[in-house]
């Protein structure tokens, strides 16, 4: 149909970048009328002909998820790719079991504490595929007032022979059956083979992923914050943007260490402020801006503090790092009406001061985390990282830039980045904290009237 809010009207509107977030119940329609998606229009008949699909993700409904489907697509076949062990996963086994057409894959997680983070849909079609990398688990919370982000691929033709079906100039194809071989499983197997007779020439973001291991020699460029830098290092900005902070916005933050230098200030943000052909070490650091929920943001926000459910910071791991102060910057999104909608999007970035402009974006499931993005062990000689993670990054060469404008700043530019808060960022007053899921909150009611009394 030719309507606006027809789904494939929305996908081609947020072309080429095709970068939208979900769509938030309570916030005024403008704001979800463009550049937004719900989880069924993601999977809707004008989007293509599902014949069979793949959901990568960590929390899963799978009575919800069946029911996102449009009818005529609901028994098709639908395999779930999830991490969950012991307990968990032997209750994923039973919730599985009552659906015939749903095959359950069991991430291997061999390192203590890894989690199958990784949030992707694999859409085969009639006439091709699309591939969906986003942040949010497969639950109804997660698509209802939060901010979420998603990347969707263009149609990518399926092809007669494999030496039809292209890839990229950023490598997408490569990469993604890289990632899937990681899994080292034979269930991917005729997926594997799917997918390389698909021609995804039209892809234009990179692959940036993590998957568990201690990543020596080239791998350890392949994977996590290494294979950011690598990129950076290729085809990112130059010299120019030397003074630009480095910007990260997540939903949790792990352990991470005893001073500033020992990871997010060193080796972390070396690869967020890496230039092309430019040591990133070798002048000063950037300023670093970390952008995480307030607990005043969460009591104010549409969901009040039960959104402090998926923020999952504890209050162990938060008095061992006091330092991290300084970095804190709100939540705040006014230019896209989700200052209430808490994030569980994250994303990664490097912005002008003013916020005019910037020099790269991606958006992941990889939190503020060595778990996720890893962590140099061995005098650096290997990476280590504990979780499976997919996230892609926008570079703006890739779309015959030399930065991208911020759709914020330059609302009529279709090229503009559509950056999901506001920028420059704000950051947290002296009486400002951080939000932390385990403890109380009791001296202020949140948005319905309630405390927070954790326990
Ligand atoms: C600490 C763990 C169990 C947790 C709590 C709340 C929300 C979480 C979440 O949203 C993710 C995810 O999205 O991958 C992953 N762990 C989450």
């Amino acid at each position: 149909s030719s309507s606006r809010s027809d789904p494939l009207n929305i996908i081609e509107a947020c072309q080429p970048l095709n970068f939208l977030l979900t769509k938030v119940t309570g916030i005024q329609e403008k704001y979800n009328r463009s550049g937004a998606v719900g989880i069924k229009d993601l999977l809707s008949p004008s989007l293509g002909s599902l014949q069979e699909s793949v959901q990568f993700n960590y929390m899963i409904d799978i009575p919800w998820l069946v029911q996102q489907y449009p009818p005529q697509f609901r028994s098709k076949p639908l395999v779930i790719v999830h991490g969950h062990q012991r307990q968990a996963k032997m209750d994923m086994d039973v919730a599985a079991d009552h659906y015939k057409h749903i095959k359950l894959v069991n991430a291997k997680l061999e390192i203590m504490y890894g989690t199958h983070h990784t949030k992707m849909m694999l859409l085969f079609y009639d006439i091709g595929m699309r591939v969906v990398i986003h942040t949010a688990n497969l639950i109804e919370k997660d698509w209802h007032q939060k901010t979420q982000g998603v990347w969707i691929s263009p149609m990518f033709p399926k092809c007669k022979t494999a030496s039809d079906a292209k890839d990229s100039s950023t490598n997408f194809k490569q990469d993604l059956i890289q990632y899937m071989e990681a899994y080292r499983t034979p269930h991917f197997k005729s997926w594997l083979e799917k997918i390389k007779l698909h021609d995804m020439s039209s892809a234009k973001v990179h692959i940036i992923a993590s998957v568990p291991g201690r990543h020596i020699g080239p791998a350890k460029q392949t994977w996590g914050h290494f294979k950011l830098r690598k990129i950076l290092r290729q085809l990112g900005p130059g010299n120019s943007c030397k003074s630009w902070p480095v910007i990260g916005q997540f939903s949790s933050i792990g352990s991470m260490g005893p001073t500033k230098e020992s990871w997010v200030y060193g080796e972390f943000t070396e690869s967020l402020a890496t230039t092309k052909d430019g040591g990133a070490s070798l002048t000063m650091k950037p300023t670093l801006k970390l952008i995480y929920p307030s607990k005043d943001n969460v009591r104010t926000s549409l969901e009040g503090y039960p959104a402090g459910g998926s923020l999952p910071y504890s209050i162990k791991t938060a008095v061992k790092q006091q330092y991290m102060h300084q970095f804190w910057n709100h939540w705040k999104s006014e230019h896209r009406g989700r200052s209430a909608a808490c994030p569980h999007i994250k994303t990664y970035t490097r912005s002008h001061p003013d916020g005019t402009s910037i020099a790269w974006f991606a958006v992941t499931s990889a939190n503020l985390s060595k778990a996720a993005w890893g962590a140099l062990e061995k005098k650096g000689q290997q990476l280590m990282i504990r979780s499976y993670e997919i996230g892609v990054l926008f570079l703006p060469q890739n779309y015959g830039l030399e930065k991208f404008k911020t759709l914020e700043h330059a609302s009529e530019d279709p090229l503009a980045f559509p950056v999901p808060y506001d920028l420059p960022p704000t950051h947290y007053e002296k009486s400002d904290r951080p939000w932390v899921w385990d403890i109380p909150y009791m001296d202020k009611p949140d948005t319905h009237g309630n405390k927070w009394c954790p326990q």
